[in-house]
């Protein structure tokens, strides 16, 4: 192996006609090797595009793309566009062959030179995902969850040195979504796998990527690790990604104490808390969004409206009157 860097764009820039010169902007990023790293960012922001110049399915007009130090090929140098060291997998199934069974959907991705090699290798990637008991069902009658585990089994079926993936739980349920997730960790742990994801779910990005590149109109504001990111956002853009946040204007945070300096006022669910045992109950429930272990409360006092974790789901109803304590804020 050399010493390149394993996979990085420099300078890419790919841009669609039209009045916004949509597309990404001069965009450097550096892949880490068995990493899982995720970009982010609103729709629009040029995601997909940088994901699929990395994979080779799009030419950059300026800058490269390399992996391990050699230029990765445009779609119109190759025959099957792609690299061939990586795969991608996006929400639709599409490749699947619907009327074949989940182990034949895998095994025929694989040449008959060395049918044990073939045999072992399906059998694993299937225990991998979790799929080896539906081996014979036909791929037809599996769920939504169980034929996205599929696509990803058959990607990863000739050994893939990177796996793209772009938004591929979309039509996956929350509850077989986050399995999924720790699946795909643990083959990037087991194997080394290098993963780089699309994901709007900022659950998602945070729980499963190792780093996290944040793209705002083309361009790579800020990246980290999802900690990092979360607990210390360099833009506000970044930290309406990551939470659900309350922003205030100056005037208003002022009104609850909080004396900042910047326009603007970030407080994360979290960092505030109903208390309902003050004499000074100034805010009114409006709504509360059970969440299994916890809700959110959104709360009113005149024109703001707050939306606060309560860690005790039932001690409050609609119209109850509390007095809300915030203990952290950030400042944008
Ligand atoms: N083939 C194309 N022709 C014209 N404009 C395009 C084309 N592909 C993408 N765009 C535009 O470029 C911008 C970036 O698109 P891209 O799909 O990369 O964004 P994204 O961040 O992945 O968005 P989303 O989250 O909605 O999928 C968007 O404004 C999109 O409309």
């Amino acid at each position: 192996m050399t010493n390149a860097p394993f996979l990085q764009a420099l300078s890419v820039t790919k841009t669609y006609p039209g009045e916004r010169m949509a597309g990404v902007k001069g965009v450097s990023v550096d892949i880490k090797h068995q990493r899982v790293t995720a970009i982010i960012g609103e729709s629009g922001s040029g995601k997909s595009t940088l994901l699929k110049m990395l994979y080779g399915l799009l030419s950059p007009e300026e800058g490269r793309v390399e992996f391990k130090g050699e230029r990765v090929w445009g779609p119109e140098e190759k025959l099957i566009p792609g690299h061939d060291a990586m795969k991608m997998v996006t929400q639709d199934t599409d490749g699947l062959n619907l009327y074949a069974k989940v182990w034949d959907n895998v095994a025929v991705l694989m040449p008959n030179t060395d049918i044990k090699d073939k045999h072992d290798r399906t059998t694993q990637v299937l225990k991998q995902l979790n799929i080896l008991h539906l081996a014979d069902r036909q791929a037809f009658y599996l769920s939504g969850g169980e034929k996205q585990r599929v696509a990803i089994a058959r990607a990863l079926a000739t050994r893939p040195e990177v796996l793209l993936l772009d938004e591929p739980f979309n039509q996956v349920d929350t509850s077989f979504r986050e399995g999924l997730q720790q699946d795909i960790r643990q083959v990037v742990h087991d194997t080394g796998l290098t993963v780089i994801m699309v994901s709007h779910d900022p659950a998602e990005v945070l729980s499963m990527a190792d780093e996290l590149i944040v793209l705002k109109d083309g361009q790579i504001i800020e990246s980290g690790s999802p900690k990092q990111l979360y607990q210390h956002p360099q833009n506000l853009y970044t930290a309406k990604l990551l939470t659900n946040c309350n922003v205030l204007s100056r005037e208003d945070a002022a009104q609850f104490g909080l004396n900042a300096k910047a326009d603007h006022v970030v407080i994360y669910p979290e960092w505030a808390n109903p208390t309902g045992s003050w004499t000074r109950k100034d805010f009114t429930i409006k709504q509360l969004l059970f969440k299994g272990s916890y809700e959110d409360l959104l709360v009113q006092k005149g024109h703001i409206t707050l939306r606060l974790l309560n860690d005790e789901p039932g001690k409050y109803q609609v119209g109850d009157k509390v007095h809300v304590k915030i203990h952290k804020f950030l400042e944008f």
